[in-house]
């Protein structure tokens, strides 16, 4: 029983919640920090991956015609627990003997008490609706995840989201993250940002519930943007386990190569990472077409002011403009999404090869996928709605491209209106 324990006694259990490109990175992360972590992580780390058969090519280093994992198509997870890397999505790196990949979401998620996001945003819905009561109720989240939840009530960051849906508190991280890099431990910046209403509370919101008999239980209000307010019900984390707070994420997360700067601002540092995404597709269009680099300055000038006057205008009371230029969530996101993310070299090919953005995807990612094409659309589809599209111009190009309704050519012309 959780209850007969001592304080600090129990160590939480991480698990990560996906396992593309930078899931597994991620997971790399965390599985090392939980492998020396002086009791306060359980050493062994769960990341979930959506299962597949693949098949070891022959041109593999880990190709051995004697092994049976060589003998035709294997579970993903089998592979990567026998060989201790993930070979399609982070192919080249070794992970931590202490990192476990799991099939079973239920399984992997079980007694976990931080959980972490780390999906392409399109799927995240339906892995909440899966993860709905298999959780523990005062489980901490941090969401990994690069993108915005838009629906007919509004625009969502994924944290607000995932902690609605499950009915915890998840923080955000988010950096100049370009997820080989890391997994290779060459030298990033992070952000974490991570501000859960308290008993004793700093936050803006929080009250406890007149009707609750309990103060184990805290009750916070959000207002969405569409001005709608989400209960939440917040229990906190037994006090046998470290507290979850600034200094243990940073203990989860931060490496020598993988500097984690922890703050408060999740509108900001989720809102930069999410669309940033949308200015890359148009650094890479503006790169394929040969303008060069003051062209794409321009083309990073304009959606940083985008993306700052996004966050003032529907987040305004939660975000912190400084985010954007402090942070490494911010523009440094932005610089190196803009040089050598997914989003700007799929861009520039597609100009390169005069394809569709989405073919080069599929032809060229391996089954990665890229989160500036759906974004720019979810983004159109609040900022259309609200008739706004005229006050973000960069967007709007970037939604009329990727529909055939506007040409790479049009850009400057159209940011000149
Ligand atoms: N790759 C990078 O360099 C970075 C990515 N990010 C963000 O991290 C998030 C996750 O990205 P990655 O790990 O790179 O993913 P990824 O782009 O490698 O996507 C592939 C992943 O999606 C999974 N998947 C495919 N179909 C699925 C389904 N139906 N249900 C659930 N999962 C499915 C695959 O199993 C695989 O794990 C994104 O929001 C991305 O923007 C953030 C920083 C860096
Ligand atoms: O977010 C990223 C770097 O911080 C990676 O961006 P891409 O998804 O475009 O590769």
């Amino acid at each position: 029983m959780v209850g007969s324990l001592g304080p600090n006694s129990r160590k939480h259990k991480v698990t990560v919640v996906g396992s593309g490109n930078w899931g597994t990175a991620i997971a790399k992360i965390v599985a090392e920090n939980a492998a020396n972590s002086n009791g306060i992580f359980e050493e062994k780390v769960e990341m979930w991956v959506y299962e597949e058969k693949i098949e070891i090519p022959e041109t593999s280093p880990h190709y051995d015609a004697s092994s049976p994992l060589c003998q035709g198509e294997q579970n993903l997870t089998d592979v990567i627990n026998k060989l201790n890397e993930n070979i399609k999505y982070l192919p080249g790196v070794r992970l931590p003997t202490n990192l476990h990949a799991n099939p079973s979401l239920e399984d992997a998620v079980k007694d976990s008490t931080i959980l972490v996001f780390n999906l392409p945003h399109q799927f995240i819905l339906r892995i909440c609706d899966q993860l709905k009561g298999k959780i523990l109720p005062y489980a901490r989240g941090i969401s990994c995840i690069k993108g915005v939840d838009v629906n007919e009530n509004g625009i969502h960051l994924f944290s607000e989201t995932i902690g609605k849906r499950l009915g915890i508190y998840c923080g955000a991280l988010s950096g100049a993250n370009i997820a080989n890099e890391v997994a290779q431990e060459k030298w990033s910046e992070t952000s974490i940002a991570y501000d859960p209403p308290h008993l004793d509370s700093k936050c803006p919101t929080p009250h406890r519930s007149p009707n609750s008999s309990t103060v184990d239980i805290v009750e916070f209000e959000h207002k969405d943007t569409s001005g709608q307010i989400s209960d939440v019900k917040l229990q906190p984390v037994p006090n046998e386990y470290p507290p979850v707070d600034h200094a243990l994420l940073k203990r989860l997360f931060h490496r020598p190569y993988f500097h984690a700067s922890v703050v408060n601002d999740v509108a900001g540092v989720s809102l930069g990472g999410a669309l940033k995404n949308i200015v890359a597709l148009a650094a890479g269009w503006v790169d394929g077409m040969g303008w060069g680099d003051n062209a794409k300055a321009a083309v990073m000038r304009v959606g940083l002011l985008e993306m700052v006057k996004f966050g003032e205008k529907f987040f305004g009371a939660t975000i912190e403009n400084r985010t954007f230029t402090e942070e490494s969530a911010g523009v440094a996101d932005l610089i190196t999404s803009c040089s050598g993310g997914r989003n700007f070299r799929c861009a520039r090919l597609s100009i390169e090869r005069n394809l569709p953005v989405e073919e080069i995807e599929k032809t060229e990612l391996n089954g990665q996928k890229l989160q500036g094409t759906l974004t720019a659309i979810e983004v159109n589809r609040f900022l259309s709605k609200q008739g706004l599209e005229n006050e973000f111009p960069l967007f709007t190009a970037v939604y009329q491209i990727l529909q055939g309704k506007m040409s790479v050519a049009d850009i400057p012309h159209h940011l000149e209106c």
